[in-house]
C-alpha cells in the first residue's frame, strides 16, 4: 500500500483538568451499562479518569454494582459541577429518574429511563454544564417502542446538535486501528445505491478534520476501501471503485488531503497495512466493524466526529444476556470516558483550531 509517513501527534497536558464533568447517560438499565459505569467509578484512580456522573438511575446503578459484589457509594448532585467536589468520594448521579431493572430482561420503563438519561446527557453537553457525553449502549429496537425515531444514537446527537444525519461521522477506535463506516445502519442491499462522491469526500472532510482537532494527529492518513472484492479487479468485479470511489479521492488529494485508496478490503488490517493510515474510511457498518471489535473489542471506542460536542460510547452493545452476572468486562466503558475526558480536555486547551 502507499504509505505516507506516520502523522505526527500534539498531546494535551492535563488531561484532568477539563473545566466541565463527564456526563454518562445509562444505556438499557436491563444491559450491562450501569455495571460497568459503576465498575469504572470504583476504578477511577488506577484508569486516570477525569470526573463523571450519571444522569439518572442512583437506585440502578447500586444495583448493578451489587451483581458484582460491590457497594457503591452514590451521590444524588443537583448541578454538574457538583461533581467536581464529589467525584472522589462517591459516584454522583444527577437527577431522581429511575427504575428497578431486572438485568438481562428488557422492558418499557427501562427504554423509557434510556431515553431520558440520553437525552439529558446530550443537553447538558451542548449547553456546556458538562465536557462531553459517554453514552451507554442502548437496544435501539426497543427504544424504537418508546419513540426514538433514530437509526442510533449518532443520528440521534446530530439531530440534537441541529446537524443533519450524515454531518455526524462514527468512528471507531482502539488501541491498534481507527475505523470509519460510510454508511452505517443500512441493509446491505442498499449500500451500493447510497455510495457517492459527495459522500465520500463531506465525510473525509469531517474525520480529518476531528483527527486533527480532537486527536491532536497534524495530517491524518486516510486509507479508504473498495466496495467489491480485491477493489473491483480493474471493473471485472464491479464499477463502483473506478465510478465513483476513485474520483472521489483524487479530489480529497487535490485538496491536500493525505487519501490512499480505494483498497481491496481483505487486507487492509494486517498489522503490516496498519502502519500505513491513520484511519480506514470503509463503505458499511461490518466492513469497518468486524476488524475493530475483532482487534480490540475490549478497549473499543465508538465516538462521534464532527459534533460541536464530544460524545463517545463503549464499542459493545447491551450484552442483556450477560447483565448482572459479574462477567462483562468495563476496558470498553472505561476507555471511552478516558478518551472523552482527553478529547475534552484538547477541545479546551485551544491547542488545535
Ligand atoms: N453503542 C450502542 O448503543 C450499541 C453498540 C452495539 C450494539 N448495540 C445494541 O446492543 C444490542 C445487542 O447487540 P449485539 O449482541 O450485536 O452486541 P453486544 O456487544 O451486546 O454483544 C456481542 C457479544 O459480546 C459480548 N459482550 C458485549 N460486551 C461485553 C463486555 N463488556 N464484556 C464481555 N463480553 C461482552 C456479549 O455477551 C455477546 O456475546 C442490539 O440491540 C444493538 O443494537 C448498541
Ligand atoms: N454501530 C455501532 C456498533 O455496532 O457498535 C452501534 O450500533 C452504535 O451506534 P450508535 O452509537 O449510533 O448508537
Amino acid at each position: 500500500m502507499d504509505s505516507p509517513a506516520p502523522a505526527p501527534t500534539v498531546t494535551p497536558t492535563g488531561t484532568r483538568s477539563s473545566a466541565a464533568p463527564v456526563a454518562v447517560s445509562l444505556g438499557d438499565p436491563a444491559g450491562i451499562a450501569p455495571e460497568l459505569i459503576a465498575e469504572a467509578w470504583l476504578q477511577r484512580r488506577a484508569a486516570g479518569l477525569s470526573p463523571f456522573f450519571a444522569v439518572g438511575g442512583a437506585l440502578t446503578l447500586g444495583m448493578a454494582a451489587a451483581s458484582r459484589g460491590h457497594t457503591l457509594p452514590v451521590r444524588q448532585i443537583e448541578r454538574p459541577a457538583q461533581a467536581l467536589e464529589i467525584f472522589e468520594e462517591a459516584l454522583p448521579v444527577l437527577g431522581e429518574a429511575d427504575c428497578a431493572p431486572q438485568f438481562g430482561a428488557p422492558d418499557e420503563a427501562g427504554a423509557r429511563l434510556a431515553l431520558h438519561s440520553l437525552t439529558e446527557a446530550t443537553d447538558l453537553a451542548r449547553t456546556g454544564a458538562a465536557g462531553a457525553v459517554v453514552t451507554g449502549p442502548i437496544a435501539k429496537a426497543r427504544l424504537a417502542t418508546v419513540g426514538f425515531a433514530h437509526p442510533g444514537q449518532t443520528e440521534f446527537l446530530a439531530e440534537a446538535c441541529a446537524l443533519g444525519p450524515d454531518d455526524a461521522v462514527m468512528m471507531l477506535a482502539g488501541p491498534n486501528l481507527r475505523t470509519v463506516p460510510l454508511t452505517v445502519h443500512e441493509p446491505l442491499a442498499r449500500v451500493p445505491g447510497l455510495i457517492t462522491p459527495e459522500l465520500i469526500t463531506h465525510k473525509a472532510r469531517i474525520v480529518a478534520r476531528a483527527l486533527v482537532r480532537d486527536f491532536g494527529l497534524v495530517a491524518p492518513r486516510i486509507a479508504i476501501t473498495g466496495l467489491n472484492p480485491h477493489a473491483g479487479e480493474d471493473g471485472r468485479m464491479g464499477e463502483e471503485e473506478i465510478r465513483i470511489i476513485a474520483p472521489a479521492i483524487a479530489q480529497l488529494q487535490a485538496e491536500g488531503l493525505a487519501v490512499t485508496g480505494p483498497h481491496p478490503a481483505d487486507a487492509l488490517f494486517a498489522a503490516h497495512e496498519r502502519s500505513g493510515y491513520d484511519v480506514a474510511l470503509c463503505m458499511y457498518h461490518d466492513q469497518a466493524l468486524i476488524p475493530i471489535k475483532t482487534l480490540d473489542f475490549d478497549a473499543g471506542v465508538n465516538v462521534t466526529l464532527g459534533l460541536p460536542i464530544i460524545r463517545t460510547s463503549p464499542d459493545h452493545g447491551t450484552a442483556f444476556g450477560i447483565a448482572g452476572r459479574n462477567i462483562a468486562s468495563p476496558g470498553a466503558m472505561i476507555a471511552a470516558l478516558r478518551m472523552a475526558g482527553e478529547c475534552a480536555a484538547r477541545r479546551a486547551a485551544g491547542l488545535l483550531p
